[in-house]
């Protein structure tokens, strides 16, 4: 499975295990490194005149020199501009040594119409941020509007959180080593790296898997041995019954997207919970979904008692009113037996930021349902306000620590959501599409985990799943999307992964 992220250390770490496996060594392994980039140099930027190869000190720099050398030999102008000098013994210092071009100073680097830079100052090793005369270099960059090719990273981009330290090159391609790092699928890092390619260095899949990486990029590739199918011999609610919690008159909307997303998602019933008082609008607009009267929690455990619900949605349409919070934390305590998962967005979120302390307690008791919460970037700050402060952790490790604390899948929304599970496990989509970036697309979202976890994927999966198709069905719609469109578009998605 080529989806594992290595974050900069666990790449140190393979790069140490296949060194110590040999036979290829260090310099072996810069070497492939270097003549993979050149590779994509002559067959991508053929006829760029000259290459402007800038090299840093470290083992980025190391690349550089061994990208200059081959496109020399290859005939290629070059030239080099250096900041700073490789440690003696090290292997940049053997690469830079084999390499014939000319050493200039970075400071002399101004780049013309028609040439190509190829970025190989800081990759893995980015310690602080750019600045002085590198800074100077991505800017003159920039003005002369010159493509660039990043090595292993654009320098300025953190691999592992995917920050930008002080400015960063923007790159055309980025080719980086034997898995992507995080820090090309987070942004603002990915908005810099361009095209991402994976050259195979010889690092094998199995010390990939040694490095205990537990990140994956977001891919039907991985969950799609577990996406469900119905049975031959199914019914309705055998196919998984799913139960969404409608707001008041005014704000019934959200619930019923939420609906007919986990309708479309395969749930083969659907039941929406409504207040008395908005009854009557959520009547006017549902047809196949079933409408059962709840203004209490005494109704909606009636309802459960009854139904048996795999799973439940809750926050779509609701306030962020502490009784809202409450109510969710009643739903808790009362899961065992009745329904299986619940799956908290929006006000559901929210509102439990009124009661912390109970609800992770709650999520930790042995008959809590499964978990699933589906924030925005303000409904996570307003529920782990402690996580979301903290400036050294990044999308990821925030997405991670709040999964450890709530007990819960966490899919932390936005351009490149993460979804993180309580056990460590990770992924970072990378199909997300800004046609998403509008009112009740998060809602879809929530209806489409209700659904994949009612049919029994497991938690984790079924979120990985739902995100990816929530982008997937965008995508296929294409401009004009807005939230009504989502469930429809989803038909052809679900038919694609079924088959
Ligand atoms: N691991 C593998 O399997 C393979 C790795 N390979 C390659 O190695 C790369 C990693 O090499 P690396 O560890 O030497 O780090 P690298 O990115 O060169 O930077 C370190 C140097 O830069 C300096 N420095 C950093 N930031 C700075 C700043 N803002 N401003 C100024 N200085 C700054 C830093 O200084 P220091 O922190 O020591 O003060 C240090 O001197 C990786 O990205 C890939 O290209 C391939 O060859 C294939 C196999
Ligand atoms: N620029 C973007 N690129 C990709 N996905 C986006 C972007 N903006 C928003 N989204 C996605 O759209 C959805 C919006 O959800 P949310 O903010 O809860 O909206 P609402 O509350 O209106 O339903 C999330 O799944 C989020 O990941
Ligand atoms: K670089």
């Amino acid at each position: 499975m080529a989806f594992e992220l290595l974050t900069p250390d666990e790449m140190t770490e393979a790069d140490r295990l296949t060194i110590g496996a040999g036979p290829v060594d260090g310099i072996g392994l810069m070497r492939r490194a270097g003549g993979a980039v050149a590779d994509l140099v002559l067959s991508r930027f053929a006829s760029a005149h000259p290459v402007h190869v800038l090299c840093g000190p470290g083992n980025n720099g190391g690349d550089g020199y061994v990208v200059a050398r081959l496109l020399v030999e290859s005939g290629v102008a070059v030239r080099l501009f250096a900041t700073g000098v490789p440690r003696a013994g090290s292997d940049a210092a053997l690469a830079a040594a084999e390499c014939p071009v000319a050493v200039e100073p970075l400071s002399a680097f101004a780049p013309e119409p028609g040439s190509l830079v190829v970025d190989a100052l800081y990759g893995a090793g980015l310690s602080k941020p750019l600045a002085g005369e590198v800074l100077a270099a991505v800017a003159r960059t920039v003005e002369a509007g010159v493509p660039v090719v990043a090595v292993d990273l654009p320098s300025g981009v953190s691999g592992a959180t995917g920050e930008v330290l002080g400015g960063a090159f923007k790159a055309a391609v980025t080719v980086t080593f034997a898995r992507k790092k995080p820090g090309h699928l987070l942004f603002p890092g990915r908005a810099h790296c361009g095209e991402v390619i994976v050259a195979d260095i010889g690092i094998s899949d199995a010390t990939v898997v040694a490095t205990g990486t537990r990140c994956l990029e977001n891919d039907p590739a991985w969950w799609r041995p577990l996406f469900p199918s119905p049975a031959n011999d199914a019914h309705k609610y055998s196919r998984g019954h799913v139960g969404v919690f409608s707001g008041g008159v005014a704000a019934t909307g959200a619930a019923r997207l939420s609906a007919m997303a986990a309708a479309r998602a395969g749930a083969g019933a659907v039941t929406v919970l409504s207040p008395g008082a908005a009854l009557a609008a959520n009547a006017a607009h549902l047809t196949s979904i079933i409408l059962r009267r709840s203004d209490s929690l005494e109704d909606a455990i009636a309802f459960l008692d009854a139904r048996k619900p795999a799973v439940l949605v809750y926050g779509p349409g609701l306030s962020p009113e502490p009784e809202v919070g409450r109510f969710a934390l009643g739903l808790m305590s009362h899961a065992s037996g009745r329904f299986g998962a619940l799956v908290l967005d929006a006000d559901g979120i929210t509102s439990l930021s009124h009661q912390r302390a109970a609800f992770f307690e709650a999520a930790k008791r042995p008959m809590a349902p499964a978990l699933v919460l589906t924030p925005h970037h303000g409904e996570f700050g307003r529920l782990f306000p402690d996580i979301a402060g903290d400036p050294s952790l990044s999308k990821l490790e925030r997405a991670r620590a709040a999964a450890a604390k709530a007990n819960a899948v966490i899919v932390y929304k936005g351009p490149d959501t993460v979804i993180a599970a309580p056990d460590g496990r990770a992924a970072i989509n990378s199909n997300g599409t800004p046609l998403l970036a509008t009112a009740g697309s998060g809602d879809v979202l929530s209806g489409i985990v209700a659904a994949l976890v009612a049919q029994a994927m497991p938690a984790f999966e079924a979120a990985c799943a739902a995100v990816w198709m929530h982008a997937e069905a965008a995508r296929r719609f294409g401009p004009g999307l807005i939230a009504e469109d989502l469930p429809l578009a989803l038909r052809e998605v679900v038919a694609r992964l079924s088959v």
